[in-house]
């Protein structure tokens, strides 16, 4: 079918690490001449203030039973997951029905991760789909691998010992406990909600014949682990990330546009540029995670005590206790600037940036190797610890900074990483080399020709 017939329904849970990747590959896939409806949550959808305007590109929402700031707030996730999928597959049905009779159909669904229903009502309707990996290829592969019917660990029902629990996947050394995504253990408080809703895209994949996963990573990154998952057609795609910054197909595009959060007006851009060269550390910790007070006083006094300019994110969506925000007066513009969020990707490309602290978040990962800006790792839930692994070990781009047994990285740790990382000895030459050769690896891939390019053009022609 001619790609001007081809019109995608792409879909996401109104989070910040899933709404951008899903949204970049929407306006790709507009880009490339189809028809694309982006649906997210009533509530979500009210919260993008900067939506992007793209030929073709189109915006839907579907009920999430609330369709207010309650939406996500006050609400037990299990809940939520359970209320999205009630509301939101009676409106999606809906909204396939109506662009028929309209006369423009749904030829192609897109769903990312907590929303597996969306890949039932898509075959119950005849329409095929994809599932979209917004987490690197090594993350689906430990998922795959952990509810193997055959010899995984957690099939529901039966008893599992988790003490002892480590994954080898081929040409990857061992996966031990901490390396493992953390829900895949019952002390993570979203385990009971979030494994059996991965359990069930991986059982909704593995009954079609040749499931289509799109994966937001790269072969040259991720090539062992992409093979790992058999009987599926693992197709990296990424990195996912606005045009400008990667594919200079069109240097306008400097942002996904799908920002939950306001982007404050003090310039922080203008303040680094007046910084040398490399000598900035930035320091986010993605959308979701809540630090705590005692990681915030740690962060700000190992920022300082590196004695480095800084530019830290401070969600206004969390409250900042009394003892952090008297810390945070006191900084002086020479020290460091401290924002409630900001256009991560133009910060990580400022020329000034040196080094990136961050809480591994797949996103942040990704935008900081196109970036080739080395890393200090502080994972804290999901796959982030996967991706401090893989960060550290195997691309050698950033070191993993220790946790103390509260779970609270301490400040001489933060020092002591930055150090490793900024300074001049042979370990930080190392990792700065290596993060240098996978920027480039990473904007060769979805360049003209290069290997997601040439796998996003072959999804294409594929579809009928
Ligand atoms: O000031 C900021 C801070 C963040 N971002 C963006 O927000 C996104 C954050 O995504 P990510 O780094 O993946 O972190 P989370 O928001 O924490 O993402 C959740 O979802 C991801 C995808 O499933 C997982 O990899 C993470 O572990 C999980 O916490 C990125 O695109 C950032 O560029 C900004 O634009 N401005």
């Amino acid at each position: 079918m001619d790609i001007k017939h081809q019109h995608f329904l792409v879909t996401a849970i109104p989070a910040q690490g899933h709404i951008n990747p899903t949204l970049q590959l929407a306006k790709n896939l507009a880009r490339a001449g189809a028809q694309v409806t982006f649906a997210t949550t009533v509530y979500g959808l009210s919260r993008i203030k900067n939506r992007p305007a793209s030929n073709g590109l189109s915006f839907a929402s579907f009920s999430d039973g609330y369709d207010d700031e309650k939406s996500m707030k006050n609400r037990d996730f299990a809940c939520f997951l359970s209320d999205v999928k009630c509301f939101g597959s009676k409106d999606l049905t809906k909204l396939i029905q109506a662009s028929s009779n309209e006369g423009r159909p749904v030829t192609f669904a897109i769903y990312t991760i907590l929303l597996p229903w969306v890949a039932e009502l898509a075959s119950e309707m005849n329409v095929p789909s994809a599932f979209l990996v917004i987490q690197c290829a090594t993350s689906f592969a430990l998922y795959h691998r952990y509810f193997n019917s055959h010899d995984g660990i957690y099939d529901g029902v039966r008893e599992v010992d988790y003490s002892s629990i480590s994954i080898k996947l081929p040409d990857l050394s061992l996966f031990q406990k901490e390396d493992l995504p953390t829900f895949f253990f019952p002390n993570d408080p979203l385990f009971p909600s979030v494994v059996p809703s991965f359990h069930e895209h991986i059982k909704i994949l593995e009954q079609e014949s040749t499931a289509c996963v799109l994966v937001n990573t790269f072969n040259e990154l991720e090539e062992a682990s992409i093979k790992a998952v058999d009987g599926m057609n693992l197709i990296p795609i990424g990195p996912l990330i606005p045009s400008a910054f990667c594919d200079g197909y069109d240097s306008s595009d400097k942002s996904v546009g799908g920002n939950l959060f306001d982007i404050p007006e003090n310039d922080y851009l203008q303040w680094l540029d007046s910084k040398p060269e490399s000598s900035v550390v930035y320091a986010s910790f993605g959308s979701l995670l809540s630090l705590k007070k005692e990681e915030k006083m740690e962060i700000l006094h190992g920022l300082k005590e590196a004695g480095r300019s800084y530019l830290l994110v401070l969600r206004a969506d969390n409250e900042q206790e009394e003892e952090v925000k008297a810390v945070v007066e006191n900084i002086s513009s020479e020290e460091g600037m401290i924002v409630p969020w900001c256009s991560q990707m133009e910060v990580l490309c400022h020329r000034s940036i040196g080094c990136f602290l961050t809480h591994c978040g797949w996103n942040s990962t990704l935008e900081s190797i196109v970036a080739g800006v080395p890393i200090v790792g502080c994972p804290h839930f999901s796959d982030q610890t996967t991706n401090a692994k893989l960060i550290e070990e195997v691309w050698g781009i950033g070191v993993r900074a220790k946790a103390n047994e509260e779970g609270v990285v301490e400040r001489a740790e933060i020092r002591r990483c930055l150090d490793i990382v900024m300074g001049g000895g042979e370990k930080g030459e190392e990792i700065r080399r290596n993060s240098a050769k996978w920027s480039c690896m990473a904007i060769e891939a979805v360049k003209e020709n290069g290997s997601s390019h040439n796998n996003f053009r072959n999804f294409l022609q594929n579809l009928e």
